[in-house]
């Protein structure tokens, strides 16, 4: 009998990589280099909140899997998405595979704070690379980093990275190569239970930082940094506020003022296709279908594309320039006295995008009632869909002119003025929510205060072509779907004998609009604007295309479809549009948000309490608001 030959397991795994740091250290910025991805990268602590896996091939032609995480100041989680990144570390995720191998991260400006993160992860004993990222940054402060030292009293390969550079994340593929494979031979391991890490005082780690610091930094000449001398200024307590309120007030005047060269190029090529097409095909079911529905709904959607942009621009110029933080900071008072945390600041500045990651940016909230509570009002936020109804009704009823001796464009100032009503409900929903739920102590606020700097134009025009390509997604998907099914639904059954009102009136969705005409009659709703208010639940934009496609169709006479203000502003009065105008404000929020906010909150319990007080709100605040525009003789 021959000896038994060991049983050779062939490992065709991948290598997972986890890269794990300090927030806003560079982690996304370094993952997107390495997989040319577009994971979103911003200026402030707390940008990523959910993992996310890419791969790539290293120069050796080794693959690897890599997954970039939320950033953590340690592994004893604090935050849901801190919490994230102990479980994927720790391999306590079920049915998900624990990284072989960890890239940690770290802000060379800082190693004071995130060498301690490096030393708990070192406890894991899984194999390991310090990356010194934004060496850029540290070279240019005059911090001399002895990368050799470091990584001798660290016991791992250290190399020196900038994500935001091309070329910048060489040095890392290269150290990744020497490494043994962590997946095959001698290189496998299997990380140290997490307990492993808790076991050793902070006191003892903050030693060790120090001790290594001593031993591997200079700091040779890092006199206080620009960034503090221009907080002098932003931080202010009078100087600050007068800022930000300047800041915002300029975005909105932009919105209006810089979009209406696009906008009129996008609504005359949109008339151009609807007359071309419409003159080549004969009066007919099809071309009522083009010219009316996809034409008239759609266009009428696109055309809010540069305002959108425009918004975008401003909002991801804040947010890589590193200001955010800092307005956190200013309204952190305002914030507290409404029983908010001043945490809840960045989730709700992202609602204006939409409230869907606004919701889930309420991860990085430590405290789960202030969390709760930023989670219930986000969707008060204006988010970037409703920007195109409040647009176009503004178009249709407020005059474009210009007011204090042509300093203020009157449009933008009624935008200005109905974000602000969002924000002030806001507010005033967590002050009632504090009434009666009982408030937290206010706890000051922690946030680390990033290094300012210049928006990366990579950054921006990344965002920008994200945001744009979210929009036309939709309004090719959804919007087009929604659309098509609104103007079926609007084109049939036909109209009767003898028929006195448009055809659109005795269709399907005519029946349906003045059914629910009832409901909404006394906030000035007519059974157009109720057709709407449907499809509108499921995207808001829709609401305005869905006006096209009803004007349209409601059109008597053989006129086409042409920009759709002019037409609502014959149609309703100046009472019913201020009235929709405050519906928008408060109108209970696409179905998409209410899931995410039950998935968010473990219960359908809070979407149905969202969904119902949104609703009141909104009912209300129509109702006076049409009543008392009617009393005033609007
Ligand atoms: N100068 C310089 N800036 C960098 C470098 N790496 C990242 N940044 C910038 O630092 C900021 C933070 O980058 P992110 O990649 O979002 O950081 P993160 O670690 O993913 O942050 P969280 O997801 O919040 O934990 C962004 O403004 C980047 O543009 C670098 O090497 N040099
Ligand atoms: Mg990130």
């Amino acid at each position: 009998m021959g000896a038994v030959e060991p049983q050779v397991q062939a490992v065709t795994r991948t290598p997972l990589i986890a890269l794990l740091g300090n927030p806003n250290c560079g982690k996304t910025a370094l993952f997107n280099r390495l997989t040319g991805a577009r994971q979103k990268v911003a200026n402030y602590a707390g940008v990523t909140i959910e993992r996310k896996e890419g791969s790539f091939t290293s120069p050796m032609g080794r693959a690897y899997k890599v997954l970039d995480l939320p950033g953590a100041y340690s592994l004893s989680a604090t935050t849901p998405d801190e919490a994230i990144t102990r479980d994927v570390v720790g391999g306590l995720r079920a049915g998900e595979q624990a990284p072989d191998a960890i890239v940690c991260v770290v802000n060379a400006t800082n190693l004071r704070l995130n060498l301690r993160l490096v030393l708990e992860v070192k406890r894991l004993g899984l194999p390991m690379v310090l990356a010194l990222n934004m060496v850029d940054v540290a070279n240019k402060r005059g911090i001399k980093i002895d990368s050799a030292r470091l990584a001798q009293e660290l016991g791992m390969p250290v190399v020196e990275t900038v994500a935001v550079q091309s070329g910048g994340e060489v040095a890392l593929l290269k150290a990744l190569d020497l490494m043994p494979d962590p997946v095959r031979g001698s290189g496998a391991v299997k990380a140290a239970p997490l307990a492993a890490i808790d076991a050793v005082p902070v006191e003892e780690t903050q030693r060790e930082v120090r001790r290594i610091l001593d031993a591997a930094v200079s700091f040779a000449n890092d006199t206080g940094n620009l960034s503090e001398k221009i907080d002098d200024v932003v931080l202010h307590p009078l100087a600050g506020p007068v800022i930000l309120a300047a800041l915002m007030f300029l975005v909105f005047q932009a919105v209006f003022s810089w979009a209406a060269l696009p906008m009129e190029m996008i609504s005359g090529g949109v008339e151009a296709i609807g007359a071309w097409v419409g003159g080549m095909m004969g009066e007919g079911v099809l071309r009522s279908l083009l010219v009316e529905g996809i034409l008239g709904g759609v266009g009428s959607v696109l055309v809010f594309l540069p305002q959108i942009l425009i918004l975008f621009f401003f909002i991801l110029v804040l947010e890589d320039c590193g200001y955010l933080p800092r307005a956190a900071f200013l309204l952190d008072r305002i914030m507290g006295g409404v029983g908010l945390s001043g945490r809840a600041f960045i989730p709700l500045l992202s609602s204006f995008a939409c409230a869907i990651p606004g919701v889930m940016a309420a991860r990085t909230i430590q405290n789960p009632r202030d969390r709760l509570v930023t989670i219930m009002i986000a969707p008060l936020m204006t988010c970037s869909a409703r920007l195109p109804v409040y647009a176009l009704i503004i178009a249709a009823f407020i005059p474009n002119r210009d007011v204090a001796d042509g300093w203020i464009n009157l449009q933008g100032l009624v935008l200005f003025i109905l974000y602000f009503a969002g924000i002030f409900s806001a507010m005033a929903v967590a002050w009632v929510i504090k009434r009666f739920m009982g408030a937290n102590s206010h706890q000051p606020l922690m946030l680390e205060l990033p290094s300012y700097h210049w928006p990366h134009l990579r950054n921006l025009a990344m965002g920008l072509w994200e945001r744009a390509k979210i929009f036309l997604v939709r309004v090719g998907t959804v919007i087009l779907a929604l659309m098509v099914l609104l103007w079926f639904l609007s084109s049939f059954p036909g109209a009767p004998e003898g028929a006195t009102h448009p055809p659109i009136y005795y269709s399907i969705a005519g029946m349906l609009g003045r059914a629910l005409a009832v409901v909404f009659e006394p906030i000035g709703f007519g059974w157009q604007i109720c057709i709407a208010l449907v499809p509108g639940m499921a995207a808001r934009e829709v609401a305005v295309g869905a006006l096209g496609t009803v004007y349209a169709l409601s059109q008597t006479g053989d006129e086409l479809a042409t920009t759709l203000a002019p037409l609502i502003s014959q149609s309703w009065s100046m009472p019913t549009a201020l009235s929709l105008l405050a519906w928008y404000v408060f109108a209970p929020q696409c179905i998409a948000t209410l899931s995410v906010v039950r998935r968010e909150t473990g219960s359908a319990r809070y979407a149905f309490i969202m969904a119902g007080y949104m609703f009141a709100l909104a009912y209300t605040a129509s109702f006076i608001t049409y009543r008392v525009a009617i009393a005033m003789g609007a």
